[in-house]
């Protein structure tokens, strides 16, 4: 029941990040303004967020647009945002004594890349056809001839693959790696990616418009139970009442028994897909120092014997990044090493960080100055950095992550079909659940859910059961007869 104060809209978009605000704009696009945005945060934008530091805008979350030609770099162009091509090739390798041993690791690269070439070849097969059983990267790289054994072998797998999906080849899918993404551009403008939104959502910034989000709302239940609308309240009681209700959490905030109460609880089938996937985690650890000591290419690797231990440096003084500016150099881990990193505090990593670059260029080496450590395993509107498709998750299944229950939809980069773990499978899932609740919106009867057992991937199919009427001409006008408060604030 509609209470006093409740707050109502024909459709709630839960979540402004890339998923939220895309499904904004593509509903106000098509002439759709009644919605309201609901976020936890004081901020839009989600997992794209930058931060000062030692005088530039270094990124939280996102950092570089990996495929050319997507909406991501669309937008990054027609914003002219200053950007910079990353080049992996400009790579020193030293190991943990600090001898210089990247000529050395060329023959280890070039048996890297003929496994590559296998594993790309398996993915393509296994992509055409749904009946061969998905493997893991690792089982495929083995096929390709490639076993890690040296610390170099683990450092160039670790830049190659573990960075890219933040998890090791052991968990991750062969049939979802992508293909040829060309160029990679790392993100400088001084604005900070999330000036992205700028494009996508400006318009909620407007006057008319303003009250459509909602900031510092943490949705804690999520009431299905009625046949006509969803009840979504919030931490501080605050209730919002929509016809359709679209979720754009992460993996990992949906994962989490604790975060979000779905009354009644999500179905089986549902549920499974959900768990099965894969929050991956991420950290960016940023040092600044009084002087550069460290080589003058792009990128340093850490060859060391523990697989991941802060394998990768970025050199913020390289050509092309900041050649002038204050020496800054950015660490990066992933998977287990992360979580580990994000959960200690932050001097007890710099000693770490200040360890392994004394073992590979010598005990005189300054102080770092400042550390800035990302922790989005920590934070409970993320519980990870991004999803990674697991070999338990074959591409047939991923309509059930997509599908509708009831009138909740689900969107977030997580249920791209192609892109998830990136900011463009995030305005992807946006606009195909924006676009699927507008034809619901028309005709609920045709409006297409997944139907079948727990563990089984079926064709989506109309749900023929699910034909009510709207809230706005049934439910609202219900009350509105009966003279209840009708209080609508956009
Ligand atoms: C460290 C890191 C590095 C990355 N690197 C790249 C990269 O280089 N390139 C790239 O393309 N992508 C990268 N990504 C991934 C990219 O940022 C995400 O895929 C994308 O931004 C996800 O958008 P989304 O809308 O699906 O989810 P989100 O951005 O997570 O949006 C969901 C929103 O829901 C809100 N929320 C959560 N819980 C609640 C609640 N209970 N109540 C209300 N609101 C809630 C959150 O605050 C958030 O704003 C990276 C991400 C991270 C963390």
């Amino acid at each position: 029941l509609v209470n006093h104060g409740d707050t109502q809209a024909r459709i709630l978009i839960l979540g402004a990040g890339a998923s939220g605000l895309q499904a904004a704009r593509t509903l106000h696009d098509n002439g759709m303004d009644d919605f309201i945005i609901v976020e936890a945060a004081d901020r839009i934008g989600g997992r794209v967020q930058s931060a000062q530091f030692a005088g530039y805008t270094v990124p939280l979350g996102a950092g570089w647009v990996q495929r050319a030609g997507s909406q991501t770099d669309q937008l990054v162009h027609d914003l002219d945002l200053r950007r910079h091509t990353s080049d992996y090739d400009s790579l020193t390798i030293r190991n943990a004594t600090g001898h210089d041993v990247t000529d050395e690791a060329d023959a280890n690269y070039e048996r890297l890349e003929k496994a590559i070439d296998k594993l790309n070849e398996l993915s393509a097969r296994l992509k055409k056809n749904d009946d061969i059983p998905d493997m893991s990267q690792r089982s495929a790289l083995r096929i390709g001839e490639w076993i890690p054994q040296s610390a170099i072998d683990k450092a160039i797998e670790w830049f190659e693959y573990d960075f890219e999906y933040a998890d090791g080849p052991e968990v991750s899918s062969t049939e979802a790696v992508g293909l040829d993404e060309g160029e990679e551009l790392y993100i400088t403008d001084t604005g900070g990616f999330e000036r992205i939104f700028d494009e996508v959502a400006g318009f909620l910034t407007t006057p008319a418009y303003i009250n459509h989000t909602r900031l510092n709302q943490k949705v804690v239940s999520i009431d299905y139970r009625n046949d006509i609308s969803v009840v979504v309240t919030c931490e501080d009681g605050t209730r919002y009442i929509g016809e359709y209700v679209l979720i754009t959490f992460s993996i990992g905030v949906l994962q989490n028994p604790n975060l979000i109460q779905f009354i009644p609880t999500l179905p089986e089938w549902k549920d499974v897909e959900i768990k099965k996937f894969q929050m991956a985690a991420y950290t960016s650890i940023y040092l600044s120092f009084p002087s550069k000591f460290w080589d003058d290419t792009e990128w340093v690797l850490y060859a060391s014997e523990r697989k991941g231990y802060f394998p990768a440096f970025l050199n913020y003084q390289a050509a092309g990044l900041f050649p002038n500016g204050t020496p800054v150099i950015v660490v990066f881990v992933i998977g287990d090493e992360s979580r580990r990193v994000e959960a200690q505090p932050s001097d007890a990593t710099k000693a770490e960080i200040q360890q392994v670059l004394r073992d590979m260029y010598g005990d005189s080496i300054p102080e770092a100055t400042d550390i800035l450590v990302t922790r989005w395993s920590q934070n409970p509107l993320t519980e990870g950095s991004f999803s990674n498709v697991p070999v338990e998750v074959p591409t047939k299944c991923r309509q059930k992550l997509q599908s509708r229950v009831g009138r909740l939809f689900f969107g977030g980069e997580a249920t791209s079909d192609h892109f998830s773990g990136y900011i463009v499978g995030g305005l992807d899932s946006g606009d195909r659940e924006a676009r699927k609740m507008l034809q619901c919106l028309e005709d609920f009867k045709e409006c297409p859910t997944f139907e079948g057992d727990g563990l089984e991937c079926e064709q989506a199919e109309a749900d023929s059961a699910c034909s009510v009427p709207s809230i706005n001409t049934a439910f609202l006008g219900l009350f509105c007869l009966f003279g209840i408060l009708c209080y609508r604030p956009i």
